[in-house]
């Protein structure tokens, strides 16, 4: 058999029957509250009932308050959804993980943190960030409203395989550089279309160092190149954050396990349908200045200038998006006048992210006119930072420490960026609107947000 990628070997593990679109099994279905009433619906209307209840899970995150949690909420959509979340679970037998329980949290935090999200396994979700699993080397992808209700119904899927790329990453990034800063600089190398129809799998040694954390970080944003998903291929590195959680194998099981797993790599000669290799030697920390994650720069440089893009395309792209974001050709990085800061998200609202933030923060105060939030990722990730005190470190520089949820990133429940002003944001996506009706993101790392909240300007260290 010819050598195989790592997408390949899941693949055929997973495939039951078909050739061109596949009919292939799903080891885990992930469901939140905006994607899934209407597949719920489907299976109502035509009698059926979830297949495998024991391979979904479910939790609230989208449209959750993160600042009162009082019930009723006041937000008519939301609190409709959530509870309409509460009735599905309920009658289909699905494991929800509701506002204000302890399992609570964004979809794509709290699979990686009970030990649900293994090597080899085939995961889907509602939601583009599905990607975020394949960090563990699993097939993880976003699927859309109507597979959603195929998936509950059989726990099967039909698709095409994607095609594969490979992205190596080498050299050593710089220390104030992050897993984000990878994400950032890998999309504004490849474009917001580098990856159209690809599985992207990472190797290299900027992968070699990552954290679990980082890795997440940077699969959950291969979506924003355009991928089908992305995915790294596990190592001591994954094992040792999977012992001893929760949902993983344990004991006898573990062994085994983590035997088979250390096997789930592509060959050494794996032929892939593209391949890219970036040379992120030096890399430093990164900011986007448009409206959409590859227009991006060093956050200590300056905002381009259209006319010197050669492509019509980009340069037009970039015209619209300076006059969105009302910024000017050649205006230092430094000069955009910051209002909100928003620390979170499935990007970077983990454990780890909270730390480095808060080791900027500590001992300072947020500048004059910020405002700044820190919203973990999952109520565990929450008390996990607050058994650290990393909570006081945040309230006590002035930052507003929140309840879990994908608060601002998405902006539909409750919090929001002013209209026309900016903000620099640890999530994923900054296109026209995202945070808010004309609101203005920047993308920059969790440091980099600390140091932004701190010093009044985009910054990725309080020495700068
Ligand atoms: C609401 C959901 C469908 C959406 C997604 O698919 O990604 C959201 O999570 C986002 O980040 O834009
Ligand atoms: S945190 Fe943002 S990117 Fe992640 S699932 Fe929620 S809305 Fe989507």
């Amino acid at each position: 058999m010819a050598e195989r990628t790592l997408v390949e070997r899941i693949w055929a593990e997973h495939v039951i029957e078909g050739t061109g679109e596949e009919l292939i099994f799903i080891d885990m279905h992930l469901v939140h509250e905006i994607t899934s009433p209407q597949a719920f619906e489907g299976l109502r209307d035509t009698g059926r009932r979830v297949r495998r209840p024991d391979l979904t899970i479910a939790t609230a995150d989208h449209d959750v308050p993160t600042s009162s949690r009082q019930v009723p909420l006041a937000d008519e959509i939301g609190r409709r959804q959530l509870m309409l979340q509460i009735r599905n679970c309920r009658e289909f037998g699905v494991e929800l993980h509701p506002m204000n329980s302890l399992g609570q949290g964004i979809v794509h935090v709290i699979g990686p943190q009970m030990g649900l999200t293994l090597p080899g396994m085939t995961i889907v979700c509602g939601d583009s960030h599905t990607a975020t699993h394949g960090a563990f080397g699993a097939v993880a992808f976003g699927i859309g409203t109507s597979q959603v209700e195929h998936v509950l119904a059989t726990q099967t899927l039909r698709m095409a395989k994607p095609k594969s790329m490979l992205v190596r990453l080498d050299g050593t990034i710089s220390p104030q550089a992050t897993a984000k800063d990878v994400a950032l600089a890998v999309i504004r190398a490849i474009g917001t279309d580098g990856g159209t129809g690809h599985l992207i799998e990472f190797q290299g040694p900027v992968i070699d160092r990552m954290s679990m954390e980082g890795r997440m970080t940077l699969c959950n944003m291969a979506i924003e190149a355009g991928a089908r998903s992305g995915l790294i291929a596990p190592d001591e590195t994954t094992f040792a954050y999977l012992e001893g959680r929760e949902r993983a194998p344990q004991g006898a099981d573990w062994e085994r396990a983590r035997a088979e797993w250390s096997t789930y790599r592509s060959a050494p000669d794996a032929v892939f349908d593209t391949v890219v290799e970036l040379d992120l030697d030096g890399l430093g920390p990164q900011v986007t200045w448009g409206t959409n994650p590859g227009q991006t720069t060093d956050i200590d440089g300056a905002v381009p200038d259209p006319a010197a893009l050669a492509d019509p395309v980009a340069r037009e792209a970039a015209v619209r998006a300076l006059d969105y974001m009302g910024l000017r050709p050649g205006q230092r990085i430094a000069e955009i006048p910051i209002r909100t800061v928003f620390i979170g998200s499935c990007t970077n609202g983990r454990l780890e992210d909270l730390r480095a933030a808060a080791e900027v923060v500590k001992g300072h105060t947020v500048a004059d006119g910020i405002t700044a939030l820190v919203v973990p990722g999952s109520e565990k990730i929450k008390r996990q930072a607050e058994a650290e005190g990393l909570h006081e470190v945040f309230t006590a520089a002035g930052f507003q420490w929140r309840n879990p949820g994908c608060s601002m990133c998405i902006a539909m429940n409750g919090d929001v960026v002013e209209p026309g002003t900016h903000a620099a944001s640890t999530s994923n996506r900054n296109f026209e609107g995202r945070q808010g009706p004309g609101a203005r993101t920047h993308l920059v790392s969790p440091r980099s947000a600390a140091a932004t909240a701190i010093s009044g300007r985009l910054a990725a260290s309080l020495a700068d």
